[in-house]
């Protein structure tokens, strides 16, 4: 039996670390707040002795030897947040992982592969692009290098946050490789609680596109400069925007589409826009039809840019494809509920 009342008080304590005024609250990966979850969750880890190990972009796992010389059965998930997080995403992933090791120590149930708990770093991709980073350096899915150098929202990189808190380890990337992962994690939509059910079992990934439009026009008064005469980056910006929900719309579930960050300059009431900077986030379960959204948004991009006198350039800033998961662990799941 795990202990359900050590799991929710752990999900509290290690809530409170950058706790916001109305609830939930700001961890983004790689500040002070993180490195002190870090600390937190790392001292349950020494607590119950298990061996601890970081690797070269912060994932952070412990581990409890098995009866076998096996790989290792791993649970987990993140404990950074984004800037207006819940309490339990990602951090149920990780602290269930750990009460199911301390609940396996107490009862003195060995099993035959090692367990493993372990936090990945910058799951959420809030402060850098792209999300799933620690996840995806550890897989060989993202290159290490080009994610040390990825530059966050405030101009500092991966690599440099890592050291300004101390979260480089020495393990390489790669070091942990799990038998089977297992994540429990709160749901992130609005769809089993409005359909009153408990608990589901995931079954993929959706594939996720993550771009970054400039739009280059010119600045101009707002008052005297007549409107077929303006090359006003906002308007251009807009336009993509509300193509970006169109294209949701005319998909039809599952696509979503979302722009996320905007901003304008000079960012002046009275002055037309002369640069806009936004993100668009595109997510599909099927990778043609994402790649057809893709299509659809970069070439209304070109267009609505030509069609004001403007310039568009644009940045991928995360490309994952949609992944299915395993139906031998999908059962297991359906098979205990
Ligand atoms: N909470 C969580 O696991 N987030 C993944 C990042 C994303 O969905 O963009």
């Amino acid at each position: 039996m795990i202990d359900a009342d050590r799991l929710s008080s752990r999900i509290a304590e290690l809530g409170r670390i950058g706790a916001l005024p109305g609830g939930g609250c700001k961890r983004l990966a790689l500040t002070p707040e993180d490195a002190e979850g870090r600390a937190l969750v790392t001292g349950w880890f020494r607590e119950l002795g298990l061996e601890i190990a970081t690797d070269v972009i912060g994932n952070t796992w412990a581990i409890r030897p098995g009866k076998r010389d096996l790989p290792p059965v791993v649970m987990g998930s993140h404990i950074d947040t984004v800037a207006t997080g819940g309490l339990y995403d990602g951090t149920l992933g990780v602290l269930a992982g750990l009460e199911v090791i301390e609940s396996a120590l107490e009862a003195g149930i060995e099993t035959d592969h090692p367990l493993c708990v372990v936090f990945f770093t910058n799951e959420e991709g809030a402060r850098f692009a792209p999300d799933m980073m620690g996840s995806g350096v550890a897989q060989g899915a993202l290159d290490l290098e080009q994610m040390l150098a990825s530059p966050g929202i405030d101009g500092t990189t991966v690599g440099e946050a890592l050291d300004g808190i101390g979260a480089r380890g020495p393990a390489p990337a790669g070091a942990l490789k799990p038998a089977a992962y297992l994540e429990l994690h709160i749901e992130q939509g609005p769809v089993l609680e409005t359909e009153a059910l408990q608990i589901g079992v995931v079954t993929g990934v959706q594939g996720i596109s993550w771009t970054e439009f400039t739009v280059s026009g010119r600045s101009a008064h707002a008052g005297t400069t007549p409107m077929p005469l303006r090359h006003d980056a906002g308007h251009v910006a807009a336009g993509i925007a509300m193509e970006a929900r169109a294209i949701a719309r005319d998909f039809g579930p599952p696509q979503v589409a979302t722009v996320g960050r905007l901003s304008l300059s000079p960012d002046l009431v009275n002055v037309v826009p002369e640069s806009a900077t936004f993100t668009v986030d595109l997510r599909h379960s099927d990778e043609d039809r994402l790649q057809q959204a893709e299509a659809r948004l970069f070439a209304f991009a070109e267009e609505a840019a030509r069609a004001e006198g403007c310039t568009v350039t644009r940045r991928s800033l995360a490309r994952f494809e949609p992944v299915v998961f395993d139906a031998g662990r999908r059962g297991a799941g359906r098979a205990g509920r």
